[in-house]
């Protein structure tokens, strides 16, 4: 693995996870901040919303431990190609978790959905959403690949993050960086994703995996890696790869702990 293993953090439940996450990712947007006066974030769905908005929705502590929505930039780091109020839609799933609770004096963030004018055709979907980020991280002869702030990614009882799943040919995409997937195994079939390259090219990535139906993979992940995507993030980060979890999901993994500080 370059540099250190990733950090793997295990709480005793959901409850004293969400602190520290949030402690994560305000440090992460304060260096953002710091970087380029925003803060880019890519965010998944499944069960990180929920978790995320528990995290970022609690009374601060300090002056420092404050979250400034209003410099944040959302992207999707994977969406399913249906409209932004289906029951399958990653951005509906945040907006109801998340966006629509955030009260206003915290500001608002910049959200930035999949346009559905090109639900049909998933490549053009896809190349469309690039372009969303191309707007942002201006892609050029200098920038090859787009530098997020943080990814806040999840984990796949399989081992797939975002939308690239295990053996998939998209786990060897080196060009674009928003790819369609017409037969995710998991449904739905029709979705983007972010590639592996731009995955690996974050500034930071935070997996958030809770509960012990992921307790099996995550030994898989972590013992074995076996070509699973998210073994392959782990190896391409290193130690900016933070792992958030609850004692449940890592019972039994032969991995060494890290203490949150
Ligand atoms: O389909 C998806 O699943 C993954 C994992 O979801 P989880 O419920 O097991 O946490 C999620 O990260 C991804 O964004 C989503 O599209």
């Amino acid at each position: 693995m370059p540099g250190k293993q990733p950090n793997l953090f295990a709480f005793n439940d959901v409850n004293a996870l969400a602190p520290a996450l949030r402690s994560y990712v305000i440090s992460c947007q304060n260096a953002g901040l710091t970087r380029h006066d925003a803060f880019k974030v890519g965010v998944s769905g499944g069960s990180l919303p929920k978790t995320l908005a528990q995290a970022l929705l609690a009374e601060p502590t300090s002056e420092e431990d404050t979250v400034k929505f209003d410099k944040w930039e959302i992207f999707f780091a994977d969406e399913r190609a249906v409209a932004l109020d289906h029951d399958d839609s990653n951005y509906a799933l945040l907006k109801t978790e998340l966006l629509d609770k955030i009260p206003a004096a915290m500001g608002q963030p910049t959200v930035h959905p999949i346009d559905t004018q090109y639900l049909s055709d998933t490549q053009e979907l896809a190349d469309q959403y690039e372009k969303t980020l191309v707007a942002s991280f201006a892609k050029g002869d200098s920038v090859k690949l787009p530098i997020f702030d943080l990814l806040l990614l999840g984990s796949g009882p399989d081992g797939h993050t975002c939308s690239l799943f295990p053996g998939h040919a998209l786990l060897r995409e080196t060009d674009a960086w928003v790819a369609p997937i017409e037969d995710s195994p998991k449904p739905p079939a029709r979705r983007i994703t972010l590639t592996l390259p731009v995955v690996t090219h974050s500034v930071k990535v935070a997996f958030v995996a809770t509960g012990a139906g992921k307790k099996d993979i995550m030994k898989q992940i972590f013992e074995e890696g076996n070509g699973l995507p998210c073994a392959l993030v782990n190896e391409a980060t290193g130690e900016r790869c933070s792992w958030f979890t609850d004692n449940a999901a890592v019972e039994g993994v032969s991995f060494p702990r890290r203490g949150f500080l």
